[in-house]
């Protein structure tokens, strides 16, 4: 009831040939003095039964009126009816009867909105036919509005019935006030009855499923008792005789009884709500029910059509009688469980869907063939994974190969291919050519090249003027600071000749334990000057020189030396290079010898000329106008510099600020010096330098390569990393066979564990090849570590642990590693000359070797005859074949030439005699000591053992 809404019906008469309705006014006061007037409504109730214009009206003007919630004041004027509407809410057959009566008060569920408003409609039509025309749009939509959209607001004009009447003495104002509190006192209590009703309809209905799901279990296992019974009841049937046939007979008709009995128990739950209601595959049913629920009953007789059952119709018909009307709570709360528990439920269902797919696919997998890119090493494990199969089912086939290995070892590309094709897959072999740098066939255009300078390597006997030579075409001095006076590792230097010609020289040391770096020498070398020194003549490593010449196919030079020596003798030395094939000009032969003297600077001239020459003749040229390939002559850890390392280019130029791979490492060059110790920006074909700037220090006779970035100088050492360590780590896959054999080996061999340090990695290298040189069958040397640089802690830790000697070339250890070494009492050998080195190795392995056994045969006898001595022993009587044989001697019994035992004479008789020996022709008796298997025939041989110092190398 608003103001504006009262105002303009302020004095102005309700349309209507009657006044159905009172109105009055009432004054309202408000604060700060202001005031209202409104006007007061009061309906007056319909009577029923009791025909008339004026009822018809009233009740038009009633119906027009509910929603406006004025109907309580209809109490007042309508006389009787008042108490039966007033409990009107709920119940069907209430609202039947009370329709025609109620302000069209239409009930929630929509059945008894349809319901109510039919009569209620046929009531107001009658009435409305005779009524005049002017209140006829008023109620036609009234009696329209009422049943259905209404149905919400429905619980208001159901007002108790108490209190109508106000005290006599009332006041309009009161009288109002009075009427709004009772409207709301009845709104709340209807909203309280309303939910109340609910909650017992909630209730009902879980006690309903209870009870259903009770019945359900109960009729299931009555019928599981009955089945049971009945077999029972067939199995003793048949078991019995006749007799028992009655007795048979009384217990079929109580079978039969018995389904009778169950039937009606099940009629009973199908007539409850059917446990089909609450099975699994039913619940998501209704879960589709809210999306209907707001057409309310009219989805209902579908499902019941759905359900197929007329059974199932009945029982939710019962269903809904006995629970009260269907609210839309109670239709939400239906499906609440249904839905709370079918998404879950579906979840779950899915989950389980899925993993029950995805186990069902895996078991049945289908083997998948893969293309395995195998490089030539690899390990069992990094194998198995790019197969995608199990390390141990690898293992286990190289077992049934003959292999026993293990997952980390590592096998070769022939095994890995066995292995791979064995599981059903597809090797793709890697080579290093795949990734690494393959300078050999990068060859270059002819006409890119340019005449280059000679490489010349100066090679001889020891102390035969090599450095001395060389010293002397450079006019520069270095002897005198080497230590031994012998040139320990490699340098290479280049000379200017008067005629403005390069020359460079790589000046390779004269000792045997060089061989190998000289060997690279020769690699790179274009011409070899032999230096043969007049006066000695042909030495061993001359002989060496000359066919490390050879094998290279490099032309050579003899350069005869130490000319200015009286013995010297020129003509010797021609005459025996003979020997080894070595034919000199002077003797009508292709290599050109020269006679001079270091000492004297005799024929040096003479031989540069003679280098230019061979050098003219065999047209050698580079091209200098692109990335340099360079060889190392000598690599070192220099202290402030770094890894430092000697190149040779061979071609192209290396520049300042190059990135370069050498070996396994990379870098970028840093600066570059000359062989002057000059700083230079660039090196062409043949010029050595000395390389900064190397990531790590490289091996002699590595490949310098320039290449275009670092992403590529990385990939290729880190590739060349991984082959060395793999080639490094790789064992041959070992058979049953291999493993027995090598065990016995290591028995039969003693092992000479070194550890060795030095400053340059030249002088290790020839360590290592000068001490392999001194194994032999018996006794190897076995290199635990080696490495450039001072001795460290941890080579002291590693010689100590294996009882191994540090030899320390031209390196002293650290001040850790010394006090490390006071505590082991490791054994150090600290040389700055090779041969000094090797010689003492030698007889320190000599020492470990032990003194050499020698057996001398002293005399043979035959056995002739055996008899027992004394109470266990035998005695053989012998007779004497070869030299003596005497008492305490050891002896070796042989049979058909197989060794029976080694033993000794314990004693030797003569006709019952002891005697100390019986010579050749003579017979004799004798026990031997620790045996008695001795037949007649068998050799006896008797020696003596002595023992002699031995020697290596
Ligand atoms: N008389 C004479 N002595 C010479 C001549 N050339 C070298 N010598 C001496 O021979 C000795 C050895 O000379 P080196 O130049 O060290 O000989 P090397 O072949 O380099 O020796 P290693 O470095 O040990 O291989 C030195 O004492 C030289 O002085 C020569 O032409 N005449």
């Amino acid at each position: 009831m608003s103001e504006t809404d009262n105002k303009p019906t302020l004095g102005r008469k309700p349309l209507g040939l009657k006044r159905s309705v009172e109105a009055g006014e009432v004054k309202q006061t408000f604060s700060h003095g202001r005031t209202n007037k409104v006007v007061v409504e009061v309906k007056r109730r319909k009577v029923i039964g009791k025909p008339g214009a004026d009822t018809a009206s009233e009740s038009k003007a009633a119906e027009t009126k509910a929603p406006e919630t004025k109907a309580p004041e209809a109490e007042a004027p309508a006389p009787a009816p008042t108490p039966a509407p007033a409990p009107t809410p709920a119940p069907a057959p209430e609202a039947k009867t009370e329709a025609p009566a109620a302000p069209a008060p239409a009930p929630a569920p929509a059945p008894k909105a349809d319901a109510a408003p039919a009569p209620e409609a046929k009531a107001a039509s009658e009435p409305e036919a005779k009524a005049p025309p002017a209140p006829k749009p008023a109620p036609a939509p009234a009696a329209k509005a009422a049943p259905a959209p209404k149905a919400a607001p429905a619980p208001r004009p159901r007002k108790p019935a108490p209190p109508r009447k106000g005290p006599p003495g009332e006041t309009p104002q009161e009288r109002v006030k009075r009427l709004q509190r009772e409207a709301e006192e009845d709104r709340l209590r209807m909203g309280e009855e309303n939910r109340r009703r609910e909650e017992e309809a909630k209730l009902q209905a879980i006690e309903e499923e209870k009870r259903r799901a009770e019945d359900n279990r109960r009729a299931e296992e009555e019928a599981a008792v009955k089945a049971a019974a009945d077999a029972k009841a067939k199995a003793e049937a048949e078991a019995q005789a006749k007799a028992e046939a009655e007795a048979v007979a009384k217990a079929a008709p109580a079978e039969d009884s018995k389904p009778a009995a169950a039937t009606p128990a099940s009629d009973n739950g199908a007539a409850a709500p059917g446990p089909r209601r609450f099975t699994p595959v039913k619940r998501p049913e209704p879960a589709r029910k809210p999306e209907g629920a707001g057409a309310a009953g009219g989805a209902k007789p579908a499902v019941a059509k759905k359900g197929g059952a007329p059974a199932r119709g009945a029982e939710r018909k019962n269903d809904r009688r006995q629970s009260g009307k269907l609210t839309v709570n109670r239709a939400l709360n239906d499906d609440e469980g249904a839905r709370a528990r079918s998404l879950a439920a579906l979840k779950r269902a899915r989950e389980k869907e899925r993993r029950a797919q995805f186990s069902g696919r895996s078991q049945p997998r289908e083997k998948q063939v893969r293309d395995v890119i195998v490089p030539e090493a690899i390990t069992v494990q990094e194998l198995a994974n790019r197969m995608a199969e199990k390390g141990a089912d690898l293992v286990k086939a190289l077992f049934n190969m003959g292999m026993m290995v293990t997952v980390n070892q590592t096998i070769d590309q022939d095994t890995a291919e066995l292995l791979v094709e064995e599981f059903g897959h597809n090797i793709e072999r890697v080579s290093s050519s795949d990734v690494d740098i393959n300078v050999d066939s990068d060859v270059d255009a002819p006409e890119t090249l340019k005449p280059r300078a000679p490489v010349v390597t100066i090679m001889g006997h020891v102390d035969h003027g090599k450095t001395s030579l060389l010293d002397a075409l450079r006019g520069t001095d270095v002897v005198r600071g080497e230590a031994g006076g012998i040139t320990q590792h490699m340098g290479a230097y280049q000379i200017k000749t008067k005629g403005g010609d390069k020359i460079t020289f790589l000046d390779t040391p004269g000792h045997a334990a060089f061989t190998q770096m000289r060997m690279r020498g020769a690699n790179v070398t274009d011409i070899v000057i032999l230096v043969v020194a007049a006066d000695d003549g042909i030495m061993p490593q001359t002989i060496e020189a000359i066919n490390h010449t050879k094998a290279a196919g490099v032309p050579m030079i003899v350069a005869i030396n130490k000319c200015d020596k009286e013995e010297a003798n020129a003509q010797k030395v021609r005459e025996r290079l003979l020997e080894h094939e070595v034919i000199v000009e002077a003797m009508s032969g292709d290599v050109q010898d020269v006679e001079v003297s270091a000492k004297t600077g005799k024929g040096l001239d003479e031989l540069i000329e003679k280098l230019l020459l061979q050098a003219e003749f065999m047209e050698l040229k580079a091209n200098p106008d692109r990335n340099a390939v360079g060889t190392v002559i000598e690599a070192k850890l220099d202290k402030g510099k770094g890894p430092v390392a000697t190149v040779l280019v061979n071609r192209g130029t290396l520049k300042r600020g190059d990135i370069f791979v050498v070996g396994t490492e990379s870098g970028r060059v840093r600066a570059m010096n000359d062989d002057k110790g000059k700083q230079v920006k660039e090196a062409g074909p043949s010029m050595p330098i000395e390389v900064l700037g190397l990531g790590g220090v490289p091996m002699a006779g590595d490949v310098l390569t320039v290449v275009e970035s670092e992403q590529r100088a990385r990939e290729v050492s880190s590739w060349r990393q991984e082959q060395a360590t793999a080639k490094r780590t790789a064992t041959a896959p070992a058979s049953l066979d291999t493993m027995f054999s090598a065990l016995k080996a290591k028995q039969d061999v003693i092992e000479y564990p070194v550890v060795i340090k030095a400053d340059v990695q030249g002088s290790v290298e020839a360590i290592a090849a000068a001490l392999h040189n001194l194994s032999n069958d018996e006794i190897k040397v076995r290199i635990l570590h080696s490495g450039v640089g001072a001795i460290t802690e941890t080579d002291v830790s590693l010689a100590s642990a294996s009882g191994a000697p540090i030899i320390g070339f031209n390196v002293r250890p650290n001040a850790k590693a010394r006090e490390q070494i006071e505590k082991s009492k490791t054994a150090m050998m600290y040389y700055d000359v090779i041969y000094e080195l090797t010689e003492e190795v030698a007889k320190q392995m000599a020492g470990i070797w032990g003194p050499e056994k020698i057996e001398t045969v002293v005399g043979r006898a035959e056995v002739k005859q055996v008899f027992p001595a004394g109470k266990k022993d035998k005695a053989a009587g012998l007779l004497v074949v070869e030299g003596a044989i005497r008492k305490g001697l050891h002896a070796r019994l042989t049979r058909n030439d197989v060794i029976v035992s080694a033993t000794t004479i314990a004693s030797l008789r003569r006709f019952k005699d002891d005697v100390d020996e019986v010579r050749t022709g003579l017979e004799c008796g004798v026990v031997l000591a620790d045996t008695n298997d001795i037949r007649a025939g068998d050799q006896l041989e008797v020696f003596e053992v002595s023992h002699r110092e031995r020697t290596l190398g």
